[in-house]
């Protein structure tokens, strides 16, 4: 495969594999574990983030409409999951492959102790030649403690492994320099760095099944790539398209990758969630710290701390308008921290090494 990936992570989304009436589309589903059975056995480590569990359960019962909106995902994911995990079980047995499920919530990577517990579980599958398939455990992860979507779980498993890329797989062919049904619009092949206008190329409706839309899944190509992985956008709903793909065949987007980043700053970058502290700085700190060389946080540059935290906590950096400038392990508590407030020769307050800029 000339792409000549070692390690990949697919994202199928809802719509792929769902037919227009709400039943789960088993011959594509078929058609994509076959791409995937000829990826592995190339010697490819592959591990499978597939959505589907609450369109696969809406096939299997009716929900009264009183039920409200929470509940009848809970249920119909409950369900759901079952008839998707059982399908992709037998199309990869016929393989002779095993695959795994693995159902997680946010909760499961909310500090660097359950990450790496999350880590060692798929990579002793992979060592064990089983394909991981992966989603959100919709059944109990409700309201704030959900992912956007599975396309921010699926970048969070790409970065935790290393992948060397991110396949999405979507109902479209990629990013689009316009609305998709309009004519004349075409797919942007290649995006690099942050792009400031991508977003309001991005319609903000989504697809008929889908959760996030384009506007997040594009946000989380960005951040992915910024760490080192390159990350790919395509129709799941064409012939071969994971083939074609890796053969450089296909017409989609691509996220060109940065330098890679260490295992432990693609941890931080995924940590937002998890970030107890807030401390604001300056414009000129601002400007050093997201010029892309190797700086690190000096009180000098601090104008606030907003919110407490302890040594080793992950802390959110803001500028002076409340905007994010990054995420970074704090090197001491906001006690020190407030006492050197703007204070010159004093210790950095976040290590470069555990600074990450999102800008
Ligand atoms: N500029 C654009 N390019 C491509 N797709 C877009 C664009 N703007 C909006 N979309 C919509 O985003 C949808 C894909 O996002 P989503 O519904 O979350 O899919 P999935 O279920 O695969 O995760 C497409 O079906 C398309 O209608
Ligand atoms: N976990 C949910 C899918 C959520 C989701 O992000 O869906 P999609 O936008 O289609 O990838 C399910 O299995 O139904």
């Amino acid at each position: 495969m000339k792409l000549g990936y070692k390690k990949i992570v697919v994202k199928v989304g809802s719509n792929v594999i769902t037919q227009a009436n709400g039943l789960p589309d088993e011959a594509r589903i078929k058609h994509l574990v076959n791409q995937l059975a000829d990826i592995k056995k190339q010697g490819i480590e592959v591990i499978l983030v597939s959505s589907g569990a609450v369109a696969s359960g809406r096939s299997l019962i009716k929900v009264s409409e009183r039920q409200d909106a929470v509940t009848t995902r809970q249920l119909l994911a409950a369900i759901g999951q079952v008839k998707l995990i059982n399908t992709y079980s037998n199309f990869f047995a016929t393989h002779a492959i095993q695959c795994a499920q693995v159902l997680v919530t946010k909760e499961d990577f909310r500090d660097r102790a359950h990450y790496l517990n999350m880590k060692n579980c798929l990579q002793i599958l992979l060592q064990n030649e089983v394909i991981p398939v992966v989603n959100e455990n919709d059944v109990v992860s409700v309201t704030e403690l959900m992912f956007t979507d599975n396309d921010e779980l699926a970048g969070l498993i790409a970065s935790m492994l290393n992948a060397d890329a991110l396949i999405i797989l979507s109902n479209v062919n990629g990013i689009y320099n316009g609305d998709p049904k309009v004519e004349g619009s075409a797919v942007i092949e290649e995006i690099s760095g942050s792009v400031a206008n991508l977003a309001s190329f991005i319609q903000t409706g989504k697809s008929q099944f889908g959760r996030g839309g384009m506007i997040t899944k594009s946000t989380m190509a960005q951040k992915v790539a910024k760490l080192g992985i390159t990350v790919h956008i395509a129709n799941g709903t064409t012939a071969d398209v994971l083939t074609s793909l890796l053969n450089h065949e296909l017409v989609h987007t691509r996220f060109v990758p940065e330098k890679s980043k260490s295992g432990k700053k693609k941890w931080i970058a995924h940590s937002e969630t998890a970030a107890t502290g807030v401390v604001k700085l300056n414009d000129g700190a601002k400007t050093v710290l997201t010029s892309g060389k190797a700086t690190s946080l000096l009180p000098v540059g601090i104008i606030e701390i907003q919110t407490d935290f302890l040594k080793g906590d992950i802390i959110k950096i803001i500028d002076e308008n409340n905007n994010l400038i990054g995420l970074g392990i704090a090197e001491y508590g906001s006690d020190k921290a407030r006492e050197r407030i703007g204070q010159k020769k004093q210790k950095a307050l976040v290590h470069y090494d555990y600074f990450y800029s999102a800008i």
